[in-house]
């Protein structure tokens, strides 16, 4: 079984809360987008750890220095999950490491904009963390000739637990589950859906398929 994750890139605490609300019942990780939280500040990691005590609250710090500090901000805040950059230094990822193991949390090394993901990968396992995500940004998405394979042919080579993020919706869903991803992070084919409760509910199907 692959987990579903929710990224909501949205921009305010009350359309984020909102947005929760209607697809609790079908994902396992609330992710707040960086975005959100640039907008709003950490305090809408508590909100919605506040409302939505029994999920994993995943805080897309996307932190490039100052592991330890911004992890502790974020745990504190409620987070059970915090990203760092794959780009970022290793001391920079051992120091959130730290934090997680010392608050029982995790962290988890998003390689957008790393060129060999899968080495990378296999050297943030190394440094401890929860899992990777082998992400394709909203820009590297927008760009001619983007395709999920090439994500999901690393993700399956680097042998870690990981999970992709890059535009994945239902009809993508299955390929990100035989790849053997531990986690299928769905924003905009969730948030941007006529009915995301609906789209939030199909994509669980696909993603629990044995
Ligand atoms: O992390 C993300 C991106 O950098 C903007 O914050 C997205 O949440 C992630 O890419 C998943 O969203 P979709 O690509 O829209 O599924």
């Amino acid at each position: 079984m692959t987990k579903l994750q929710v990224a909501i890139d949205l921009l305010d605490t009350d359309a984020a809360l909102r947005l929760a609300e209607l697809v609790a019942p079908s994902v396992d990780i609330i992710e707040l987008g960086t975005p959100l939280i640039k907008h709003e500040g950490i305090q809408v990691v508590r909100a919605v750890k506040d409302e939505f005590p029994d999920k994993i609250v995943f805080a897309d710090l996307k932190t490039a220095d100052a592991g330890a500090l911004e992890a502790r901000i974020a745990f504190e805040a409620g987070a059970d999950l915090v990203s760092v950059l794959g780009t970022a230094d290793d001391s920079t990822i051992a120091g959130a490491v730290q934090v997680a193991n010392e608050l029982g949390k995790g962290v988890v090394v998003d390689l957008i904009g790393v060129a060999d993901k899968a080495a990378r990968a296999r050297e943030a396992h190394a440094l401890g963390v929860a899992f990777v995500e082998f992400h394709a940004g909203l820009d590297e998405q927008a760009q001619p000739g983007f395709s999920l394979d090439t994500l999901l042919r690393a993700g399956a080579a680097a042998g870690v637990p990981f999970s992709v993020a890059g535009g994945v919706n239902v009809t993508t869903i299955d390929a990100v589950r035989a790849a053997g991803a531990e986690v299928a992070v769905v924003g905009a084919a969730i948030y941007g859906a006529d009915d995301p409760a609906a789209a939030a509910a199909a994509l669980r199907e696909a993603a629990v398929v044995a």
